[in-house]
């Protein structure tokens, strides 16, 4: 099970929001809210809703911006809200990323019901809020549980969206939240998830929250002030991309943390460093495809460094991560898929290396039917070309990778069916999933009673063998090849 929508691995969402189905956008004109009297709600007059008036009344409360915000705000109905305006307040219009006194198309979401929503538990960074506190030099002590109580009050029915803020008033204190991550599964359920991503979610009275003190002076903040209700700087409000440190030296300091559980790195994740530095720590079993690093991802080493940049390797594993799941692979623009092939071939991702041709106009020949003949051939010529229950494998240049060795093969399986030996050797059934990897195709009909067979593998073995292949293509029978012949 995913998170909510996907999300790409740089942690863009893919897909965007889901809009209410056949419900118009609303072009709404941005209003302040008093930020003193925000209830996180964006208030709009009835009259300004038009046809969501209805949905509104089923259920359909979150706001987003029609080309698609992360952030969603829950909608509140008031006659005093002027009408054709959306009234926000400004760490909503900071969510939302838009500016007072603009027109912006609206839509409203609702969420999909194949996905996770509830959110299992979200991590918040705690500064102080830009004011007198955040100014002053001294220590400002906070107890973390009434805090994270009131947060969960406050957010108790919102849909919040990583990156999102927060404002929270304890004792006095105006504190900003900002929330770092948010999960719809428990540690143990995301490490047995192949991949899991999750960048928004509701957040329930069972979600658990976990605060940290959030860096004062190290992490840019959108400029946001409490003394006024208006959002950024004069002549700024269009930019939006406005940056100002919290300056002031007031240090914020959490009592009676909740620590998350299993803090520590997970074995299943290996760190992948692509070619432009960027790292990405990937679930080990979704990377098995890539068969140039199959030592690395068999073995205990933290990372491995790939030949592919960055926003490469980000479609690879939107690519992995959709063949993975049986779906089909996303459709990539063309322009992209020259770069994709490379990144296929330097990964030894075949699975990848076949779509790109085949997108490309190439179609993949790499599957067809191939002689005895032709298998001696190409062993001859230093290539290692497998017959495993009359399906034909590659693994000429897997060779250095085999766990097994890169002797063994060569040594005793070359020219024959080697079903037995891959019985005998391969005590886990993880070798099964390699095989879709190397098949090139089948042993010609007419060749499978000639090929040697020094012993017959179990059938228990074959039947299980024959569930793990089904990808095989389906060779035509003697007979029909034989009236092929024929016909010529
Ligand atoms: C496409 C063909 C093959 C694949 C994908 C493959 C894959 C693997 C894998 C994943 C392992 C790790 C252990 C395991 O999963 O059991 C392994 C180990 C091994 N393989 Fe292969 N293998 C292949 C063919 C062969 C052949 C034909 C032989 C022998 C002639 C062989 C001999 C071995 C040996 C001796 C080991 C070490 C077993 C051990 O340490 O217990 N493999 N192979």
């Amino acid at each position: 099970m995913k998170g909510l929508g996907p999300i790409s691995y740089q942690g863009a969402p893919i897909n965007g929001s889901h809009k209410a189905e056949g419900l118009p956008t609303i072009r709404l004109r941005v209003e302040n809210a008093d930020l003193a009297a925000a209830t996180g709600d964006a208030v709009l007059h009835p009259a300004s809703c038009g046809a969501w008036h209805a949905a509104l009344l089923e259920g359909h409360r979150y706001l987003c911006l029609a080309k698609g915000s992360d952030c969603l705000v829950n909608v509140r109905l008031d006659n005093s809200a002027r009408e054709g305006c959306a009234c926000l307040d400004s760490v909503q219009q900071h969510n939302l990323h838009v500016a007072p006194g603009e027109h912006y198309e609206f839509s409203l979401w609702e969420h999909p019901s194949d996905e996770a929503f509830e959110l299992h538990d979200l991590e918040g960074e705690v500064r102080l809020f830009r004011s007198r506190e955040a100014a002053a030099s001294g220590t400002f002590q906070v107890d973390a549980q009434r805090l994270t109580k009131l947060i969960s009050k406050q957010l108790f029915g919102r849909v919040v969206a990583v990156n999102e803020l927060v404002l929270v008033h304890l004792d006095g204190l105006a504190l900003i939240i900002r929330i770092a991550n948010v999960n719809t599964l428990d540690e143990a359920a995301k490490e047995e998830a192949l991949s899991y991503h999750c960048y928004r979610g509701l957040v329930t009275p069972d979600t658990i929250i976990y605060l940290t003190e959030g860096d004062v002076r190290g992490e840019p903040m959108q400029q946001i002030s409490d003394s006024s209700p208006q959002l950024l700087a004069e002549g700024d409000q269009k930019s939006q991309g406005h940056l100002s440190e919290c300056s002031g030296s007031g240090r914020l300091v959490l009592l009676n943390r909740r620590p998350r559980p299993f803090g520590g790195r997970s074995h299943t994740v290996i760190d992948v460093l692509t070619r432009d530095d960027e790292l990405f720590p990937v679930k080990r079993k979704l990377l098995r495809p890539c068969i140039n690093l199959t030592q690395a991802v068999r073995s205990d080493v933290p990372s491995v460094t790939i030949n592919v940049d960055t926003l490469v390797f980000d479609r690879v594993l939107i690519f992995l991560e959709a063949t993975a799941a049986g779906q089909l692979a996303p459709d990539f623009a063309v322009h992209l898929l020259g770069d994709l092939l490379h990144a296929g071939e330097a990964l030894g991702l075949q699975s990848l290396q076949g779509y790109c041709r085949a997108k490309l106009g190439r179609l993949d020949s790499r599957i067809q039917l191939r002689t005895f003949e032709e298998v001696e051939a190409h062993n001859a010529a230093g290539q290692c070309w497998l017959i495993l229950d009359g399906m034909v494998l590659d693994v000429t240049r897997w060779l250095p990778e085999h766990p097994g060795g890169a002797r063994i093969i060569p040594a005793q399986s070359l020219n024959l069916d080697c079903a037995r030996f891959f019985e005998v050797y391969h005590s886990s059934r993880e070798s099964f999933l390699y095989l879709r990897e190397f098949y090139i195709g089948e042993l010609h009909p007419k060749d499978v009673a000639a090929v040697p067979c020094k012993e017959r593998p179990s059938p228990e073995f074959l039947a299980q063998l024959r569930g793990y292949t089904r990808f095989r293509m389906q060779p035509p029978d003697e007979e029909s090849l034989v009236k092929a012949f024929k016909s010529f």
